[in-house]
């Protein structure tokens, strides 16, 4: 493998995901159009490291190789053979839009990618289909369930499974044109993934299995095929009730919702809101989380159809 050159670069640009979505906990996942880039640089010191952040996490998050995104891209570097700012230097830049610790899967976009801009690196600015497959594998063995990056990787929906340990397979159904998601972030609330797992029993009870097993099933129905079925395709047994105590407003703010008819749920670990609504109905959703108030950030992000991805060069003047 030959050395970096000084002066190459490389930039990709990742989405925020939503997991769970109600009963597909671990697995299901849907890409959300907020997005994070980064954009890398080959100096000729060897040894040096620079992190510029911009937007979310900047001020707050390491500037050195403890950086979430700088350790996934030496893992890409060094996956394709090259030690670790070996004879070269790099300069990381970071430009966060994801919320932190919000439910919107910024760790696993943060994983995604720095995955993708070392492959991208390596391949002169490209990423090959490959290289997703590789960053979907690798960045789903690092989370530890692959629902969050297997939709940063590929945009959409995805259903992902992990046959063994260091396996990741993802299906990626069409979503029904009329699906609509509203996000609801609640202003100055974080929650650690962390914190949120560690509160949920290590059994079920099996009509508690058996139900959620059904509704995951309808899930993907409703989401490709018939939305009027969102309501009952999101109910959940295994994760959201068991959390109520670590995120309270938000199931205030699901059941509230539901109440009114609207598939609510809580996106990924919380304490955003995700409400899978339709077209005609989502302004309705939208006018009603305006009515709560600054407390609530209240974003339409669209579901982008492709996930990480290497950004059109910006046109010259
Ligand atoms: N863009 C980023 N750059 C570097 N590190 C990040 C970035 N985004 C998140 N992180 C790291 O990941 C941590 C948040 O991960 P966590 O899994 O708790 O939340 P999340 O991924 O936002 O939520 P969820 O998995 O529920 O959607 C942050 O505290 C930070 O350490
Ligand atoms: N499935 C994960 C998503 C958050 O990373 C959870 O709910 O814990």
């Amino acid at each position: 493998m030959a050395a970096l050159a000084p002066g190459s670069t490389a930039r990709v640009r990742v989405p925020a995901s939503s997991a769970n979505l109600g009963p597909g906990f671990d697995s299901v996942g849907l890409a959300l159009g907020l997005w994070d880039e980064y954009a890398v640089e080959v100096l000729p010191e060897a040894g040096h490291l620079e992190v510029v952040l911009a937007g979310q996490g900047a001020g707050e998050l390491a500037t050195d190789g403890r950086h979430l995104v700088a350790t996934r891209l030496r893992e890409a570097l060094e996956a394709c053979g090259l030690g670790w700012l070996e004879g070269y230097g790099l300069r990381l830049t970071c430009a966060n839009t994801i919320p932190m610790s919000a439910g919107m899967g910024s760790s696993a976009s943060a994983i995604v990618g720095g995955l993708g801009l070392g492959f991208a690196l390596v391949r002169d600015g490209e990423l090959t289909e490959a290289d997703l497959g590789l960053v979907n594998t690798r960045a789903g063995v690092a989370e530890g369930h692959p629902d969050n990056s297997s939709a940063s990787v590929w945009g959409g929906l995805t259903v992902s499974w992990m046959p063994s340990p260091r396996v990741v397979r993802t299906a990626r159904p069409a979503v029904h044109p009329d699906v609509v998601p509203v996000v609801l972030v609640p202003a100055d609330q974080r929650l650690d993934t962390a914190t949120a797992r560690a509160v949920l029993g290590p059994t079920v009870a099996r009509p508690d299995a058996v139900r959620q097993a059904g509704r995951a099933a309808l899930l993907v129905h409703a989401l490709t095929t018939e939305p009027a079925l969102l309501l009952d395709a999101t109910s959940d047994w295994l994760h959201q009730e068991q959390r109520r105590a670590a995120y309270p407003v938000t199931m205030g703010a699901v059941d509230l919702l539901r109440g009114l008819g609207h598939a609510a749920v809580v996106s990924g670990a919380g304490p955003t809101l995700l409400c899978l609504t339709t077209t005609d109905l989502a302004p309705t959703v939208v006018a009603e989380a305006r009515t709560w108030g600054r407390g609530w950030r209240v974003l339409t992000p669209g579901i982008p159809e492709r996930g990480l991805h290497v950004p059109a060069a910006p046109e010259r003047r």
